[in-house]
């Protein structure tokens, strides 16, 4: 079967800078790929390219084993969902108004019922059903972030009644979000993950990374400086090279690569890498 993504030495440019610059990978299904790297690497460029809403300067993006530029808006809105890294609303949308946006294009074929029970899903899966009379525009930042979940939860769900094989891209979903729901959060990812759906999710987080993913794509300079598993990819080397950092393994956890500071009361070892290809 083919994978659910498959992207072929993409590039894309800006002002003729490139930001991604030939990178690659296979999303199979049930499989969460985290990206990760420094600011300004190319993650979300990379996203963007993936789900379409960009297209490649060169390379391609199959969906499916179709070519994703092929794929009308109606059903790739069927077939992936996006949360993006920015979310402004400029209409003063209830929360409830806000996450039935995401199943007016894809659940037409839904029953009413079918569509409020899905609406109920999404909001216990972000956590905000005692928000959903609040205005949008009034919630604190992580409140609208799990708004926007909610809202892409629900598109997912409401897209499956046309399309089985999906895929969730989440773009650093968890920034403004507190401990506890940033798990809660992965942990529903990799629940729609243990499904069967493809996530793509972009994070700062290390910890999260290596804790959530099947594989992590490290970015630098809009290149793939490394792909695989948590445990081969978050090593010492790699976080010093990408990311100007000196990190040491926290034996406590078990063998899990958690990232912590060595040596906070030496002298500052922090030395943000090159944030873009030249
Ligand atoms: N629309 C645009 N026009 C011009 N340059 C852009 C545009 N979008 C992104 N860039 C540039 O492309 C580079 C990559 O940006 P991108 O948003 O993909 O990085 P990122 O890895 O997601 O960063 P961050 O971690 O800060 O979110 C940056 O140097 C950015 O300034």
């Amino acid at each position: 079967m083919s994978p659910l993504i498959e992207a072929r030495d993409l590039t894309a440019s800006f002002g003729g800078r490139k930001v991604v610059d030939g990178v690659s990978l296979t999303l199979g299904e049930g499989e969460m790929i985290v990206v990760v790297g420094p600011n300004g690497a190319g993650k979300t460029t990379l996203t963007k390219l993936l789900t379409g809403e960009l297209a490649p300067d060169s390379g391609e993006v199959l969906i499916g084993g179709e070519r994703l530029s092929a794929v009308p808006p109606w059903q790739l809105a069927a077939r992936r969902a996006v949360m993006a890294q920015a979310n402004r609303l400029a209409f003063p949308f209830t929360v409830a108004e806000v996450v039935r946006i995401g199943i007016d294009g894809v659940g037409r074929a839904l029953t009413r019922t079918g569509r409020e029970a899905i609406i109920a899903e999404a909001l216990a899966a972000a956590d905000i059903g005692h928000l959903v009379a609040r205005g949008y525009q009034m919630l604190s930042g992580g409140e609208q972030q799990r708004v926007q979940f909610a809202r892409t939860y629900a598109q997912l769900r409401a897209g499956r009644v046309a399309a089985e094989r999906q895929v969730l891209f989440l773009d650093e979903p968890v920034a403004s979000l507190d401990l506890a729901h940033q798990i809660a959060l992965m942990d529903c990812a990799q629940r729609l993950a243990r499904e069967g759906i493809g996530v793509i999710a972009v994070l700062h987080d290390l910890n999260l990374a290596a804790t959530f993913a099947d594989r992590i794509l490290v970015m630098s300079a809009g290149r793939c400086h490394a792909f695989g598993r948590p445990a081969d990819v978050v090593t010492r080397a790699t976080v010093r090279d990408v990311f100007g950092v000196d990190l040491c393994r926290d034996a406590a956890a078990g063998g899990l690569p958690v990232v912590l500071p060595q040596h906070r009361d030496a002298a500052p070892r922090y030395a943000p890498a090159t944030a873009a290809a030249s």
